[in-house]
């Protein structure tokens, strides 16, 4: 038997980074969370120990740091694309660039120069560049949303350890994680977003839901109806229960008003809705 060395990658995970842009006293903000990742002819580093090949994951930080100083930042595609594309460019051992960054929103208050955080909500991107192959993942993450009735869940198989009582009316509640795959590695990434962020809120909010699963069905298959640069949708939903609390120890009824928010355990509902003519990109979401 030979012990052979596997799959491996390496990079620097989470540069934080803010660009600050300021056009006379009106300021714009980027602010990122940049993972790389490179891999390619780095055989001899975990051999031997050889790292003629390895560029340190501390060139990879400053990079992100110049390339926002130099380029600015636009979308998270863009900048992705360019910090992958640079590393497998000018790397004769690294053949594949992996680029996941994350972007925290912030909102002007007034005036030009002040800002509050968005709300939990992050975009992100991930974007590969290998040999001749490169794939563009948009998304979202921590995208809090709650139906107050038009949820039901009943129907389901039952066995000897089932307690759960049917219900055709009760809160759906989700914490939407999505990624979505483009066609293309050229777009209009900030419409693209924005339109597919609201097909999946519009979606969510429209379907009169048996479950969460059909309700992840409709939200991945409602982008792909909208957006035709899109080719691929993944979700993953918690289901965030809301219990009805028993009021008739207080001599009262509850008629679906009050409720204990359940956060653990939960249900996880993950799915991919694609079109049947999606090209073939297996590594696009790793
Ligand atoms: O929408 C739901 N899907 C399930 O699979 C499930 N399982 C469960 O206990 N509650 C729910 N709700």
């Amino acid at each position: 038997m030979a012990i052979v060395l596997g799959p491996n990658r390496y990079g620097k995970a989470e540069t934080r980074v803010v660009r600050v842009t300021r056009d006379g006293g009106t300021h714009r903000i980027k602010d990122l969370n940049v993972s790389v990742a490179l891999s390619g002819a780095m055989d001899e580093v975990h051999l031997t120990g050889d790292n003629a090949a390895v560029l340190p994951t501390d060139t990879q930080k400053n990079t992100v740091y110049a390339f926002a100083g130099k380029h600015g930042i636009g979308t998270i595609e863009d900048f992705g694309l360019l910090l992958a594309r640079h590393f497998v460019d000018s790397r004769q051992a690294v053949a594949h660039a992996r680029v996941e960054i994350r972007e925290y929103g912030w909102r002007r208050i007034t005036g030009g120069h002040s800002f509050v955080r968005d709300g939990g909500e992050v975009r992100t991107a991930l974007v590969h560049c290998g040999a001749g192959a490169e794939s563009v993942v948009s998304g979202l993450t921590d995208l809090v949303v709650l139906n107050s009735t038009g949820s039901e869940f009943h129907g389901f198989a039952r066995d000897e350890y089932t307690t759960l009582e049917p219900t055709d009316d009760r809160i759906l509640a989700t914490a939407v994680t999505a990624q979505w795959r483009h066609r293309s590695t050229a777009g209009a990434w900030d419409d693209s977003y924005a339109a597919a962020r609201d097909g999946l809120l519009r979606a969510f909010a429209e379907t009169h839901s048996l479950s969460l699963q059909q309700t992840l069905y409709q939200m991945g298959r409602r982008v792909l109806d909208e957006r035709t640069e899109i080719c691929e949708v993944r979700l993953s939903l918690p289901n965030k229960h809301h219990f009805l609390v028993d009021l008739e120890p207080f001599g009262m009824d509850n008629d679906n008003e009050v409720y204990l928010a359940a956060d653990r355990p939960y249900g996880l509902i993950e799915g991919t809705v694609l079109t049947d003519d999606a090209p073939a990109a297996p590594a696009a979401f790793d």
